[in-house]
């Protein structure tokens, strides 16, 4: 301070006395109280007291130093302040001193008036304790604010402590010692006290040591109460909303900062540490340094939109990528907007940030997932669809759209989507859901026909399950799968399984169950049934000659004829090889079925064009009909095979009704053929032998073999009956190879035993013929019995020499090259083609039995036939031999003819080996 200015202050009239010390203590001034009170031996002690006071004031140049000295019988208040300069530095100190004695009056002076008015009006409470007396002075508002009369404490320090809350007891304590030891300049506590009611009060105290002892212990203490109840409660609140702004915020990974440019202050909540990695309570990064809470590119936008909002307050919202401390990458929405003051300008920046990391990843998974699930639906061809059951509400999904042929997204209802349906699956749709809806059934598959608007047809499963909320129908949810190629398989393995694959026509097993079923629908013979069983003639032919292909052909032909034969009611099966049969519904009466008999003879006996050959076969057809005899389709089938066998029989290109004698036949011919089987091996059969007689010298020309069996039960089957069958049985062959060899063994012992009788004659089927072996094993036995093969003479029916194969004509040939002759049997029944007679090395014409007979009495016509046949043999050089002589004069007859040898019972009956020996051995010549 400028020494003039010390001067004029230390020449002001005051009691007291006042003293300018430097910073070592030195006097630099003092005024006239001081020099009238100062003596010089007050001085000597007063230096040991102000000079500890000096070194408090040092160390703590705030304070003030009081105390009050006694000397000499004098009391003096001694006041010491430290003296510092602009910048703060200690310039010195200055003191003060009063003699008690010299106190100023305590009457009230008018401003001590207003002050304790001020204190006792205000709304603070004001305690003042003073170490001298150890006492608290206590406003009377201190008391006031919690509801006590004035005096209702003492003026004693700890009757103030005992009102406090325990809790908060050792916390105010702690404060106050904290100043008192000079750690913090003030005392400043808040804690609760106890009011007149009984209830918590929060208090603010706060307080500082006005006046220290030399020690520098406190000497003087003044403080305030507050009631800082009303704010306490705000602020609980106000933390209380700000926790559950914080939880929600957290919840929600939203964060918030706010900024105003006025102070430079940015605010975070405390979400916001959380999302940027940051420490919560830290103050938050300006954002100058922020750059590296972001990824460059996102921190660059951020700036801008930032630039932009601080200049017009124009709001942002975008996605940036944050980066942690520990670097990891948090994707987050970040907003922020502008508030405006009243003179438009931009007052605070508020903003949130939106951790969606989580969130983009879900979606990221959904969108995943859902994609995949597209693709796996698209793969499976797998459909879904919801439908609510309150508003008829129907979606679909693309896949399902897909399935359907229709655009997807197309709005669809539950109307809309039925059309497509096919007739027959609609209904049953329909009920599905009435099923679901109003009997509450919880699950429904079915399959159902659809046609796409682009007219291809589907086949669909739908699977539908149903939703309940609250016990009632809600929701249908379900899957609809495209089964059409699992369908198509289905149906191809039925075809297969149940169609003939050659012609579509039901297959044995098919038509079986159908026939089955419409037989099990006929009652007291309504509706009359007919089965009609047909086979093909000559098919076998066709197929051996033509080859396979052609033999299929043949068949597809043959099916579709008779189908067109047919009514559509009726049912037409392929039996298997060339059978069919055709079940005739609602026959009126039986000559119906053979009306329709008729049309498919009439229909198959047209030609066939089978790659440019044309070809003819014809049918047989066997028919039964449901009744009596017949109950049930298996003996429907027996009597029509039966039947059809007959039709055979009696010519082809025919048709029998069933009739049991014809059963009979056909049992007995089955019996037969089972027991031919095994004639042979058993023994069964043997030869009887005939001879044929030269008409001119009477001697045996020749001898035919003829065949016997005796079957298992003994009697004797004739070769008319049981030939045929083993020729049908192919058992032929063997039976004629039999024949063929006994026949050769015989001749050659009768020979070896010097017995006359030209040539041996063994009877050929024309199934052996055909044989391409046959003309070897005939010189093969030949030569095993040494027969001379030119005293062999094969007997052939003319029916058999008709045929002209390239194997016949190499057995023929063979046989002339050989020297075995051929005779034609039951010549004149045939007469259809002599050609052959010629190709052939024919060597004897039989006249048949029939016409021999006839010959005596009035034959007329008879005689001139076998005179005509005579002729002919003669005319082409045969020999005619005649059949079936029985009496002279028939034989008389064929003499006058010219005929040139004759046979017949006449001369013998056929005879065993030994009894022809002894015939033979008698015969003239
Ligand atoms: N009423 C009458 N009948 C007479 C008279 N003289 C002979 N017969 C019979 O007439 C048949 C003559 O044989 P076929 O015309 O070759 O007719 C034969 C022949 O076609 C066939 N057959 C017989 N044995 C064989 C054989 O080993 N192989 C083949 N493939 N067919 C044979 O069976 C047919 C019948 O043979 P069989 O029953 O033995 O009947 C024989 C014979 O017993 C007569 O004066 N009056």
């Amino acid at each position: 301070m400028d020494a003039a200015f010390l001067t004029s202050l230390l020449q002001h009239p005051s009691r007291h006395a006042l003293l300018a010390l430097d910073a070592a203590g030195r006097l630099l001034a003092a005024n006239d109280r001081a020099r009238e009170l100062v003596t010089p031996s007050l001085e000597a002690e007063l230096r040991q007291v102000l000079a500890g006071a000096m070194a408090q004031l040092a160390a703590n140049p705030d304070r003030q130093v009081q105390h009050r000295h006694r000397s000499e019988g004098v009391e003096i208040d001694c006041v010491l302040l430290a003296a510092r300069d602009a910048e703060g530095d200690l310039q010195g100190y200055t003191v003060s001193l009063l003699a008690v004695d010299e106190a100023p009056d305590l009457a009230e002076s008018p401003d001590r008036a207003r002050w304790r008015f001020a204190l006792e009006n205000a709304q603070d409470g004001l305690w003042d304790w003073s170490a001298d007396t150890g006492k608290v002075y206590r406003s009377s508002r201190c008391m006031s604010m919690l509801g006590y009369p004035r005096d209702h404490l003492s003026d004693e320090l700890d009757s103030w402590r005992s009102m406090v809350h325990p809790d908060d007891q050792a916390r105010v304590a702690e404060a106050l010692e904290n100043h008192i030891a000079g750690r913090h300049p003030k005392y400043q506590s808040e804690y609760r006290v106890r009011d007149a009611r009984g209830r918590w009060r929060w208090i603010l105290d706060r307080g500082r040591v006005i006046a220290w002892t030399l020690e520098g212990r406190p000497r003087r203490v003044i403080g305030t109460h507050t009631d800082i109840t009303g704010y306490k409660q705000i602020e609980a609140q106000l933390r209380e909303r700000e926790v559950l702004l914080n939880q929600a915020q957290h919840v929600a990974r939203i964060g918030s900062w706010s900024w105003d440019p006025e102070t430079d202050s940015l605010w975070w909540s405390d979400e916001l540490f959380l999302i940027a990695g940051l420490p919560a309570g830290a103050p938050p990064p300006p954002f100058r340094r922020q750059r590296a809470l972001f990824e460059p590119a996102s921190y660059e936008r951020l700036q801008d939109a930032s630039r932009r909002m601080l200049e017009d307050g124009s709001p942002y919202d975008m996605e940036l990528v944050m980066l942690r401390p520990d670097g990891e990458r948090r994707t987050v929405a970040a907003r922020g907007e502008g508030i405006f003051g009243a003179d438009g300008r931009v007052t605070r920046l508020v903003g949130v940030i939106h951790d969606v990391t989580e969130r983009n990843r879900a979606e990221e998974t959904s969108r995943w997932r859902n994609d995949l699930l597209n693709r796996i639906a698209a793969v499976g061809r797998i459909g879904g669809f919801e439908l609510l059951v309150e508003t008829g509400e129907l979606q679909w999904t693309d896949e399902n759209y897909r399935i359907h042929g229709i655009e997807p997204g197309t709005p669809l209802t539950v109307a809309s989507s039925m059309q497509h349906y096919e007739e027959e699956s609609r209904p049953r749709l329909l009920e599905a859901m009435r099923r679901m809806i109003e009997d509450g059934v919880a699950e429904q598959t079915l399959e159902v026909g659809y046609i796409t608007p682009d007219e291809r047809r589907l086949w669909l499963r739908i699977m539908a399950r149903l939703e309940l909320r609250d016990g009632r129908p809600y929701r249908i949810t379900g899957l609809t799968q495209d089964i059409t190629e699992e369908h198509e398989a289905d149906e191809r393995i039925e075809q297969l399984a149940h169609y003939d694959t050659l012609t579509g026509l039901p297959n044995r097993f098919l038509f079986r169950l159908r026939a089955e079923d419409a037989i099990g629908q006929v009652r007291n013979g309504e509706p009359p049934l007919a089965l009609l069983f047909l086979d093909l003639d000559r098919f076998k032919l066709v197929n051996d000659t033509l080859g396979h292909a052609a033999g299929d052909q043949l068949l597809q032909e043959v099916a579709g004829r008779i189908k067109s034969c047919v009514r559509g009611s009726d049912l037409v099966g392929r039996l298997g090889g060339d059978e069919f049969l055709v079940l005739l519904r609602e026959v009126g009466r039986p000559e119906d079925a053979s009306v329709v008999a008729r049309k498919i003879i009439a229909a198959l006996g047209l030609p066939v064009d089978l790659a440019g050959t044309e070809v003819q076969v014809g049918c047989s057809i066997g028919i039964a009909l449901l009744g009596d005899g017949n109950p049930d389709l298996d003996a429907l089938l027996r009597a029509a095979d039966t039947a059809m066998y007959a039709a055979k029989e009696g010519g082809r290109n025919s048709f029998q009704f069933y009739n049991d004698s014809f059963f009979e036949k056909v049992q007995r011919r089955v019996t037969l053929e089972q027991e031919l089987r095994q004639a042979l091996p058993r023994g069964e059969l043997s030869l009887v032998y005939q001879p044929t007689v030269c008409l001119r010298h009477g001697n045996v020309t020749g001898i035919e073999a003829l065949l016997r069996w005796q079957g298992p039960d003994g009697s004797l089957r004739s070769p008319v009956e049981f030939i045929p069958i083993a020729e049908d049985s192919g058992e032929i062959l063997a039976i004629g190879r039999w024949v063929l060899a006994e026949a050769c063994r015989q001749a050659g012992a009768w020979h070896e035993a010097g017995l006359q009788f030209g040539r041996i004659a063994v009877n050929v089927s024309a199934v052996q013929l055909r044989d391409p072996q046959f003309a070897d094993d005939v010189l093969a036995i030949c030569q095993r019995y040494r027969w001379p093969t030119d005293r062999l003479e094969l007997e052939l029916t003319e029916s058999a020499l008709m045929r002209d194969t390239e194997v016949l004509r190499r057995a023929f040939d063979l046989f002339a090259a050989n020297g075995i002759t051929l005779a034609v049997d039951d010549f004149g029944t045939g007469f259809s083609n002599l050609a052959y007679l010629h190709r052939f090395p024919v060597r004897h014409l039989k006249i048949d039995r029939s016409f021999v007979q006839q010959l005596s009495g009035d034959g007329e016509r008879m005689r001139g036939l076998t005179q005509a046949v005579v002729t002919l043999g003669h005319a082409l050089g045969m020999a005619v031999v005649a059949e079936g002589v029985e009496t002279e004069i028939t034989l008389d007859l064929l003499r006058q003819q010219g005929c040139d040898e004759a046979q017949g019972y006449l001369f013998t009956r056929p005879l065993a080996p030994e009894q022809l020996e002894t015939w033979l051995r008698v015969q003239p010549g």
